[in-house]
């Protein structure tokens, strides 16, 4: 469904503590995406897993390697802070994503009332979204790429904000669609969602790939250093 084939990925760097400025941030990474499969990315912080959704996604050109996708599907990234026109409402917002996600005009204003309902964001769902606290911008992107449909859904983190009912509420429709057809990358620090929701899992350390496969073998290797 999706390869990357030996990217690599870096950005210029301000600090000099950096080789010649340049921060290599993913390093050959290589895996392949099966259809239908949930994908579980694991690492600590910086480690290069957002940065290998948005090469995902097709957000950056890596600098060398191949990300391959079959053509025609489709990809949508979730991802706190991304892709909101904070000056148009939730419900604007929400119309904009469905339909850069394909949907019709009249498919999209089909799912709103979906959408308002279960984002639960009441009167603020026609507010404009600059308005929003991080908790209520995850409702309005999780809701709205959960009522959308694409092939690939790219998830960074947001299952892990919002309050307590919401993330369960959010879990267990995510788990829906999850065990029905969707293929996801879902990257959290919750290893107990990692573990309860994914088939494989991928652990990213400094840029490189130092395990994948079955979801509880690679868990238990990425806990084992720190446990130290
Ligand atoms: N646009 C950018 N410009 C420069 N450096 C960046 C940029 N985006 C990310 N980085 C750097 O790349 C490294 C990896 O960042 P990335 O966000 O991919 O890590 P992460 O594994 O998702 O981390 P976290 O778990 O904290 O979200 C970090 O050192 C970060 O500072």
């Amino acid at each position: 469904m999706l390869e990357l084939v030996d990217v690599s990925h870096s950005f210029h760097a301000r600090k000099s503590s950096f080789d010649h400025g340049i921060h290599t941030v993913l390093d050959r990474v290589s895996l392949t995406l099966f259809k239908g499969e949930t994908l579980g990315v694991i690492g600590r912080n910086g480690a290069g897993k957002t940065t290998m959704l948005r090469l995902m996604a097709g957000i950056f050109a890596p600098r060398s390697g191949a990300v391959l996708r079959r053509p025609g599907t489709t990809c949508a990234l979730l991802s706190l802070g991304l892709g909101f026109q904070p000056q148009l409402s939730g419900s604007d917002n929400a119309l904009l994503s469905a339909m850069l996600q394909g949907l019709s005009r009249r498919a999209a204003r089909a799912c709103l009332e979906e959408i308002r309902e279960f984002s639960e964001l009441g009167q603020s769902f026609d507010e404009p979204v600059k308005t929003y606290s991080a908790g209520m911008r995850a409702r309005l992107g999780f809701t709205t790429a959960l009522m959308t449909h694409v092939d690939i859904l790219l998830i960074d983190e947001v299952l892990s904000v919002g309050d307590k009912a919401f993330r369960r509420k959010a879990e267990t429709a995510m788990k829906g669609r999850i065990t029905g057809e969707q293929t996801v990358v879902f990257v959290s620090h919750a290893e107990g969602q990692v573990r309860a929701l994914c088939d494989r899992a991928i652990w990213i350390e400094d840029g490189r790939v130092r395990a994948q496969g079955d979801t509880g073998e690679v868990l238990d290797q990425y806990r084992e250093p720190q446990e130290k």
